[in-house]
C-alpha cells in the first residue's frame, strides 16, 4: 500500500463533507443485515417486559403475529425465536425439547402461516427445557456430549418440520452439526439451512438473556466445559472449520462487540457467511448508558452495529433490529 506524504497527501480531504464521506465509506448497514431475536411465552393475551433489557418483551402466541408485524413491515429478513418454558415443564433431560408440539414448534407453525416470506431461525440447545439450565444432559456432574447430540438432532428436525428455515445450534457440543445435518436429510429436509453458533464463548454477557428465559436462577455452575474460553482465538478457527466440514451453511460468532477480532479472522480465513450476535448483555450495557443520558441513543446503537459490518459480519442478530431498521428507513 502506498501512503502519500504530507502535505501532498491530506487524509482529512476525504472527510470534509458528507458527500465525500458517503463516497469513500468502506462499509454500510442495511435492513438486509438484521435478524431480530424474539421471546415467546406460554399463556394468553400477555406481553411482559424483560427488566434487564429495557424495550425487550416476551409475548404469548396469540400476540405473536402483531409483535412480528412490525418486523415484517420493515422488511427485516429473519427472526430468531426463543421459547420460555415454564419451570414445571422443565426436567433433568430437557424432555420438552423433543415435543413436536412444544412452544417453539407452535410459534414456528404460526409464523410460517402468517408470514411465509419471513426467515425463521430456531435456536437448538436444551437450556430452555432443562431444570439445571445447561445446554445438554448431565451425567456425574458433566454435560455429556454424544448423548446430548442424540437429543439435539431430534429437536432440530422437529423444529424444521414445524417451519423453522434455519437451524441454529447454540449448544457447542462437538459433532452436532453433522448429526443434525444427517438427521434433517434423512427426514427429507435437505434444504433446511444450518447457522452454526460455531464460536460461542462462555461469556458474562448472556446474563440478561437468562433472565428473560428464566433459566438464570436455575443454572448450576457455568458453561465453561463446552462454551469457549474468552482467552482463545485460534481455537475459534478450528471450531468454525469443523462446523463447515460437518455441513454448516453459515457460522456465527457470539458474543459480538467484545469479539470483533474473531469475526474478522473467521471472515478472512473462510469467506463464508458469517454472523455476529450482539447479545443481551451488550444490549443491556448500551441501554443502561443511554437511559442514564451517558450515550447518545441513535449514534451509539448505529455505531455498534456498523462496527460488526466493518469487522466482516454479513449480518447481525440484535435486539436493536427494529429500531435500527426504522432509523435506516428514515435516513
Ligand atoms: N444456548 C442458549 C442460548 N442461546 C442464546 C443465548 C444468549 C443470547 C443473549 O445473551 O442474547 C444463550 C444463552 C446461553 O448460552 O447461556
Ligand atoms: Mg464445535
Amino acid at each position: 500500500m502506498t501512503v502519500g506524504r504530507f502535505p501532498l497527501t491530506r487524509l482529512r480531504r476525504n472527510r470534509q463533507d458528507r458527500f465525500t464521506r458517503r463516497l469513500v465509506a468502506e462499509s454500510s448497514l442495511s435492513i438486509d443485515d438484521l435478524i431480530w431475536p424474539i421471546f415467546v411465552m406460554e399463556g394468553s393475551n400477555s406481553v411482559t417486559d424483560v427488566a434487564s433489557m429495557p424495550g425487550v418483551q416476551r409475548v404469548t402466541l396469540d400476540r405473536l403475529a402483531a409483535h412480528v408485524e412490525t418486523a415484517a413491515k420493515l422488511d427485516i429478513p429473519a427472526l430468531a425465536l426463543f421459547p420460555i418454558t415454564p419451570s414445571e415443564v422443565r426436567d433433568e433431560a430437557g424432555t420438552e425439547a423433543l415435543n413436536p408440539d412444544n412452544l417453539m414448534c407452535r410459534a414456528a407453525r404460526l409464523l410460517k402461516k402468517e408470514f411465509p416470506d419471513m426467515g425463521l431461525i430456531g435456536d437448538v440447545a436444551l437450556d430452555p427445557y432443562t431444570n439445571h439450565g445447561h445446554d445438554g444432559i448431565i451425567q456425574d456432574g458433566y454435560v455429556v456430549n454424544d448423548k446430548s447430540v442424540d437429543i439435539l438432532k431430534v429437536q432440530a428436525t422437529n423444529q424444521a418440520a414445524a417451519g423453522i428455515d434455519i437451524i441454529a445450534p447454540s449448544d457447542m457440543m462437538d459433532g452436532r452439526i453433522e448429526a443434525i445435518r444427517r438427521d434433517l436429510d434423512e427426514n427429507g429436509l435437505i434444504n433446511t439451512r444450518i447457522m452454526s453458533y460455531a464460536a460461542k464463548y462462555a461469556s458474562a454477557f448472556y446474563g440478561p438473556f437468562r433472565d428473560a428465559l428464566g433459566s438464570g436462577g436455575l443454572l448450576k455452575g457455568d458453561k465453561k466445559t463446552y462454551q469457549m474460553d474468552p482467552a482463545n482465538s485460534d481455537e475459534a478457527l478450528r471450531e468454525v472449520e469443523t462446523d463447515l466440514l460437518e455441513g454448516a451453511d453459515m457460522v456465527m460468532v457470539k458474543p459480538g462487540m467484545p469479539y470483533l477480532d474473531i469475526i474478522r479472522r473467521v471472515r478472512d480465513s473462510f469467506s463464508v457467511p458469517t454472523f455476529a450476535y450482539q447479545v443481551s448483555g451488550e444490549y443491556a450495557m448500551l441501554m443502561a448508558a443511554i437511559q442514564n443520558g451517558w450515550l447518545d441513543h441513535e449514534r451509539a446503537v448505529m455505531e455498534s452495529l456498523l462496527a460488526f459490518k466493518r469487522a466482516g459480519a454479513n449480518g447481525i442478530l440484535t435486539y436493536f433490529a427494529i429500531e435500527a431498521a426504522q432509523r435506516i428507513k428514515a435516513q
